[in-house]
């Protein structure tokens, strides 16, 4: 799904200064990118206004040309969109095999989802979701409840939940955070694989950005960066808030 954010200003109403300043920019049907920038500078209130979470005071989003501060856009675009939260948002008593399900509860029927909430697999999603947790090295933990699980693990399943339903457009905040460097690159590696789809993933470690053919940095609200190839000197201009904000 392409993105396409215009003139996109947000503010909270307990603050003075905007979350998002003046914000435009297009990510193209199937494009990967990466949000970077330093704590407070807007990316998780960016991927909120994709999903409709936050409402812009002024701007105009359009998510494959629907409008998110329609409710009924809103429905279709949550329902092609996966989601990894930051911190955890896991359904707790439940396992995390059933939680990773739960990215396909639009499919499923009324009976199905008694079936499903006392642990069944349906069958047309078995083989994926043991693949997907087998990637993310999860599989031995799938019938454990989350709230048994490490954060890291539960990061993982939130993950596996995101990709199972192959969504249009994956939406992922800080995916890795919480996990060691071989997990890490497996979660990227899981984003990465989802071509044809459109992927937007925050995260403040470089060595992940570089990873993705396109980095939009935000410092203060405001696209600081934009561009493929991120050298030491633009981090760092990044994070010390000396790069030109384009005017
Ligand atoms: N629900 C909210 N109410 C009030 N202010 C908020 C809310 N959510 C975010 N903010 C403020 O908006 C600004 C941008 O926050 P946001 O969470 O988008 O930053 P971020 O770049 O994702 O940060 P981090 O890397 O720490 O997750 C911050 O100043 C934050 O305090």
């Amino acid at each position: 799904m392409k993105i396409e954010l215009n003139g996109i200003t947000a503010t909270f109403t307990d603050r003075d200064v905007p979350a998002l300043d003046d914000v435009s920019l297009t990510i193209n049907q199937a494009e990967h990118v990466v949000l970077l920038g330093p704590s407070g500078s807007g990316k998780t209130t960016l991927l909120r206004s994709i999903l409709g979470a936050v409402t812009p005071q002024s701007g105009e989003i359009r998510v494959g040309g629907l409008d998110p501060s329609s409710p009924g856009d809103l429905r279709t675009i949550r329902r092609r969109t996966g989601v990894v939260r930051q911190g955890n948002d896991l359904v707790l008593g439940l396992r995390a095999q059933t939680n990773a399900l739960l990215g396909t509860a639009p499919t499923w029927g009324a009976r199905e989802w008694a079936a499903v909430l006392c642990g069944t697999v349906p069958a047309r999603y078995a083989a994926r979701v043991d693949e997907l947790a087998e990637r993310q090295g999860i599989l031995p933990y799938l019938k454990a409840r989350v709230e048994n699980l490490s954060g890291g693990q539960r990061q993982r399943v939130a993950l596996v939940r995101a990709v199972l339903p192959e969504p249009q457009l994956l939406l992922a905040d800080e995916p890795t955070s919480g996990l060691d460097p071989v997990t890490s690159q497996a979660a990227v590696d899981a984003l990465r694989a989802a071509t044809d789809v459109t992927v937007v993933v925050s995260t403040h470690d470089l060595s992940i950005a570089r990873q993705f053919p396109r980095i939009i940095a935000l410092r203060g609200g405001r696209v600081c960066y934009d561009g493929a190839e991120l050298t030491e000197r633009d981090a760092e201009e990044i994070y010390q808030g000396t790069a030109v904000v384009p005017a």
